[in-house]
């Protein structure tokens, strides 16, 4: 994929997110890895109102070199890009229903919900860690974030939101909306008897589809 085409697809893709209220006001953030390992970041605004021209332009080495100014959580970005090599794209998002589980799990655990739905599995995976609470753009979460994408292609920050990544940008905002849906339908079961997967039955998914991220 073009440049070009990455970054009328960050529209495209910001927008229906948005549209669709898996995020609203300025929350969130998205960034694509290209193919030469250049960084397309939309930052500081509204994902329903990206104007392809201005989407901030990293260099391979985090260095802003063309656009507005990237997100005040590049370092995010660069924590879970550096970690996971495969992985083309990271999606920020404070989607509800991601966050309210942030909210009730204890930072530190890896599988505050269920594996309730095959595309949980195949989308989010075995772990979804729980990352304790930092003031948004605090950069001493980097460390925190890298450690925990090295097994993980999808976190939580507690209190904050789901920190998600994929093959491509189109995987990820995939992924990004399997876990709101997920997470929606473990606190709907919150309390009762809900059968989750058995360890066969995801074992047999991420033999079938491989683990998430791997694309
Ligand atoms: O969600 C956000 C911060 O956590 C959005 O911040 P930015 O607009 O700076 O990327
Ligand atoms: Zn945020």
């Amino acid at each position: 994929m073009t440049e070009a085409q990455t970054r009328d697809l960050l529209v495209e893709l910001g927008a229906s997110l948005f549209q669709r209220g898996y995020c609203v006001g300025s929350a969130g953030n998205i960034c694509v890895r290209l193919p030469d390992g250049y960084l397309m970041t939309p930052t500081n605004s509204s994902l329903g109102r990206l104007r392809a021209d201005r989407i901030s332009k990293l260099d391979p080495d985090w260095t802003h070199i063309a656009g507005d100014a990237p997100s005040k959580e590049v370092f995010m970005h660069r924590a879970v890009l550096t970690a996971r090599p495969q992985a083309g794209a990271v999606v920020h998002l404070h989607s509800t229903c991601a966050t309210a589980i942030g909210c009730l799990a204890q930072p530190g655990c890896d599988q505050p919900i269920a594996a309730l739905t095959p595309y949980f599995v195949m989308r989010v995976g075995r772990r979804l860690p729980v990352i304790r609470y930092y003031r948004p753009g605090d950069s001493a979460m980097e460390a925190e974030i890298h450690a925990a994408a090295q097994g993980a292609s999808a976190m939580i920050l507690a209190n904050h939101g789901p920190v998600v990544s994929g093959k491509t940008l189109t995987d990820t905002v995939y992924a990004a909306e399997e876990l709101e849906e997920s997470a929606k339908l473990a606190l709907m079961l919150r309390g009762m008897q809900a059968r989750a997967l058995s360890a066969d039955q995801i074992d047999d998914l991420l033999q079938v589809y491989g683990p998430p991220g791997a694309g």
